[in-house]
């Protein structure tokens, strides 16, 4: 078991989102409040703190009511940097990764990642189709690594997680709450089904 004080929750918020038109996307409105604040929701009550990373407008993602931490190195180099500043500003062994452009995360996310890392330094969710390695546990004490191979230049998350003892948890059984939103086509799409699954009255 890994307890709730032992956790950090850390929202992707740093990316460029040229596919929404070069809009800081966890900002976008998507059913009447921004983005980034729907990634909240799995991880409030269940960690000790949330970090939210962001590189533009820290401001508006600080009224979200959490820690807003920049890219340690910018210039956009991807999210394994963004993960790497969170382990850097954890101030827990553990770290549960999430992007900030999934609303509709399962509320038990945590549990399920603690329950299925087994004794892996890493579990990363597993929707029966693919994996989703920016929904992750990760052990805060991979953080010497981890600046070691981006300095070698690595960008690409999996190839990092295999240099590890890490696991993929399986979530298939909430297969859609991993939808994810990149496009104004998508948010439409994301919001007509959230419509519909839960109507206002
Ligand atoms: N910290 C940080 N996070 C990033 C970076 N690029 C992407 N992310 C995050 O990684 C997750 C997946 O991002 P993508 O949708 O692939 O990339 P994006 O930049 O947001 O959007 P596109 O430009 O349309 O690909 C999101 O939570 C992003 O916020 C980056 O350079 N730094």
């Amino acid at each position: 078991m890994i307890h709730r004080h032992a956790l950090t929750g850390l929202v992707l918020a740093g990316g460029q989102g040229r596919r929404m038109g070069g809009r800081d996307k966890g900002l976008e409105a998507f059913a009447g409040r921004p983005l980034a604040s729907h990634a909240l929701t799995p991880l409030r009550g269940r960690v000790a703190e949330v970090l939210i990373n962001a590189n533009r407008h820290p401001e508006a993602y600080a009224a979200l009511g959490e820690r807003v931490i920049p890219d340690l190195e910018a210039g956009y180099q991807g999210p394994l940097m963004g993960i790497y500043s969170g382990l850097r500003a954890a101030a827990t062994d553990w770290v549960v990764v999430v992007p900030c452009d999934s609303p509709a995360l399962p509320d038990d996310l945590v549990a399920r990642l603690v329950a299925g890392r087994g004794s892996a330094d890493i579990a990363v969710a597993h929707d029966g189709e693919r994996l989703h390695p920016v929904v992750a546990l990760i052990r805060r004490a991979l953080v010497d690594d981890l600046g070691r191979a981006l300095a070698a230049g690595e960008r690409k998350i999996d190839r990092w997680y295999a240099r590890h003892d890490w696991r993929a948890v399986d979530m298939a059984d909430r297969a859609e709450a991993f939808a994810n939103l990149n496009t104004p086509d998508d948010k439409r799409r994301l919001e007509a089904r959230r419509r519909r699954e839960s109507p206002q009255p």
